[in-house]
């Protein structure tokens, strides 16, 4: 049977090909950053070595690296199970691992030769139930994080926070007098009032809805730029992590699928859960024949796929095209469609496929249900992996 490169191979170059999956054959998962650049020798804010944690024979985290530059915002993204806030935990020092190191800032917080208990670690956390003190009010609650800062200063610092979260005023307010989302900000000052080294959330959006969620997400984010913080981020909704940060790693189980950009796991996924991860697909089970492989948009020449090689053919619903047909043109029926606001969802049923194809097209103009449309996706935008 073809391997996945060589399937994969099929709609792209084989260098960019090449890009896109060495960093899952290094060891260690190399995160260059889009903003500024640290100069080459500059150590990772965070470095993450070999690093596993089974719990019985559940391998929660299976020998993952990484390698954070400072300033930079990375997501761990996954389903359910695969790993993401155990990880977490170990970089906070919450787990100790079974193997490996972790190294913030150049000093091993966990290792062979070292355990940093977590509140000696330099880092702030922020959980999804924002873990705020009911019976104190937001300054105190802020507070918390300046301990050990003199009392003048630590209120000084305190407001100051509150300010940059949109706060401001809300000194004296209770959490159960807040919104979720004024709580999320509380949570946040916390979080950043310290000025940690590296600061990790986990699933920080989760309760909010989904207007809210967009907003605070995108304050959150242009706080930590402002900051220049080091974060990593978990969360399951591949939206969050396209959205906040530099860098997406996916996890499955217990280790690292993919890691790259938001682009380059998108448009270029290295497996078949990274692509129904990131995007709703359309999936066409077929098998390559006489060095080709049939769909329904059209036959893609596969070399080097070994004959009867069965493939898993991908289109994304937003890549499927509709027009007014001419003769030739492949067609389909209009089965049913259903406003999504700008957009529309039709579902297209086409002769050899038992399924009806999932399609989003612009909702002005749209094609009317029981109408006979003409089809076409380009051949690029097919994504081809083995039989999943
Ligand atoms: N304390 C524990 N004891 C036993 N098993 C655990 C423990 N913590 C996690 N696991 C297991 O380790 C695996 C990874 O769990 P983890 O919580 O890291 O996943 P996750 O990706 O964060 O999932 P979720 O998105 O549901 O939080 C799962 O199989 C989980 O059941």
């Amino acid at each position: 049977m073809a391997s996945a490169g060589q399937i994969i191979a099929l709609r792209r170059p084989a260098a960019e090909m090449d890009q896109v999956l060495r960093p899952e054959q290094s060891d260690v998962v190399r995160l260059a950053s889009v903003k500024p650049k640290p100069q080459p020798s500059a150590p990772p804010s965070l470095l993450v070595e070999d690093l596993s944690l089974s719990f019985g024979s559940i391998p929660a985290v299976d020998k993952v690296s990484l390698a954070i530059p400072a300033g930079d915002i990375v997501a761990l993204v996954g389903h359910s199970g695969s790993g993401k806030s155990t990880l977490l935990r170990l970089i906070a020092g919450l787990e100790r691992p079974d193997s490996g190191r972790v190294v913030i800032n150049g000093t091993e917080v966990s290792g062979p030769n070292a355990f940093v208990p977590p509140e000696r670690r330099g880092i702030g956390m922020m959980f999804q139930d924002y873990a705020l003190f009911p019976h104190l009010s937001v300054l105190k609650n802020v507070l918390f994080g300046l301990r050990r800062v003199p009392a003048g200063e630590a209120r000084e610092r305190a407001r100051q926070a509150l300010d940059r979260v949109g706060l401001g005023g809300r000194e004296d307010a209770f959490p159960h007098a807040l919104s979720g989302g004024e709580q999320q900000r509380v949570a946040l000052a916390r979080a950043m009032v310290p000025g940690p080294d590296l600061l990790l959330m986990d699933e920080p959006f989760s309760n909010l809805d989904r207007r809210t969620r967009d907003i605070i997400r995108d304050e959150t984010t242009a706080v930590l730029r402002e900051s220049g913080t080091t974060t990593v981020v978990v969360t399951h909704d591949p939206d969050d992590a396209m959205r906040i940060a530099d860098r997406i790693v996916m996890m499955q189980g217990g280790r690292f699928a993919q890691s790259g950009t938001a682009e380059e796991l998108y448009q270029h996924p290295a497996s078949l859960p990274v692509a129904r991860f990131f995007c709703e697909l359309n999936e066409i089970e077929t098998a390559c024949r006489n060095r080709m492989i049939a769909t329904p948009f059209g036959d893609i020449p596969a070399p080097g796929t070994a004959e009867g090689t069965p493939v898993t053919v991908c289109v994304r619903p937003g890549d499927i095209q509709l027009f007014e047909p001419s003769v030739g043109d492949r067609t389909g029926r209009i089965i049913s469609s259903q406003c999504l606001g700008e957009t529309v969802l039709i579902h297209l049923a086409i002769d050899g496929l038992d399924r009806p194809l999932r399609v989003v097209a612009p909702a002005d103009g749209a094609p009317a249900t029981g109408r006979t449309v003409g089809f076409e996706v380009e051949t690029g935008k097919l994504l081809v992996f083995p039989a999943g």
